[in-house]
């Protein structure tokens, strides 16, 4: 709560992978001065710990208490450089954007007792003067009560896209065809899971962002909140 007892308000994003949700969360976040949570690295970090102890992910015993007792920081750089992710004392941040690991992230976030474990850190990055949480679930579960929804989507081939730009540009050895396959069997994974699946919260904006530049996108979130 603020001094005023208003609650501090959350603008929730929530999207399929590739849509742009890291991207816009972050503009927004800066230009509103606002925390901002990537819900999806905390996911990521579970499914890397649990494979580097060896754990076979679809033991949810093993991977709950794994969720449990990992270690996650986020530590912002001075120069303005990408939020590093530490997992148990490790700079996992460069791990932990690979698809195999945004695969371990979904096969572990189907797990509930996993997403239990991560709640209440979620919630824990509602501060003043604001936050914007990006994920799967931010508007429908961790904060109902957000002020702001929104669902940013695009199509499947674009996303693909976008993604295989994107690790190409960091040097990884990635191909088209194989990145569409695992965006979609993703998207198909966390949309039909039977906790917390990908769906757009009640009321939220949906807004298609094939085709549409970044600076456009982060504009029309930005009236969204401006304008209440
Ligand atoms: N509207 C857009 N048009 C073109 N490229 C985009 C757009 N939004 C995001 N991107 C690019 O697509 C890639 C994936 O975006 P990202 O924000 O990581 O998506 P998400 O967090 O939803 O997986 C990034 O390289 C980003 O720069
Ligand atoms: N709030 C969230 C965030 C991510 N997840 C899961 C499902 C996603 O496929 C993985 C990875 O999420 P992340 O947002 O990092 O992935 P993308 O950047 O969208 O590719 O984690 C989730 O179940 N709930």
């Amino acid at each position: 709560m603020t001094k005023s007892d208003k609650p501090v308000p959350v603008l929730a994003i929530d999207g399929p992978s590739g849509s742009g949700k890291g991207t816009i969360s972050r503009a927004v976040a800066d230009a509103l001065g606002w925390h901002l949570l990537d819900s999806g690295a905390l996911y990521r970090a579970v499914g890397y710990a649990a494979s580097m102890a060896g754990i076979d992910l679809s033991d949810s015993a093993a991977v709950t208490r794994c969720a449990e007792t990992t270690k996650i920081t986020f530590r912002d750089l001075k120069d303005g450089g990408e939020t590093r992710v530490i997992v148990n004392g490790h700079d996992a941040t460069d791990e932990i954007r690979t698809e195999t690991c945004g695969a371990a992230a979904s096969a572990i976030a189907a797990i509930p007792a996993v997403r239990t474990a991560l709640f209440d850190k979620q919630r824990s990055f509602r501060k003043a003067p604001g936050l914007v949480a990006d994920g799967r679930d931010m508007g429908t579960v961790v904060f109902t009560d957000a002020t702001y929804k929104i669902f940013l989507t695009a199509s499947a081939d674009e996303r693909a896209r976008r993604r295989y730009k994107q690790l190409k540009e960091k040097g990884l050895a990635v191909t088209l065809s194989s990145l569409l396959r695992e965006i979609e069997a993703r998207d198909e994974r966390d949309a039909t899971r039977k906790v917390a699946p990908l769906r757009p919260a009640a009321g939220a904006l949906i807004i298609d962002t094939t085709g549409i530049p970044v600076a456009e996108v982060i504009a029309r979130v930005l009236t969204v909140v401006h304008t209440g």
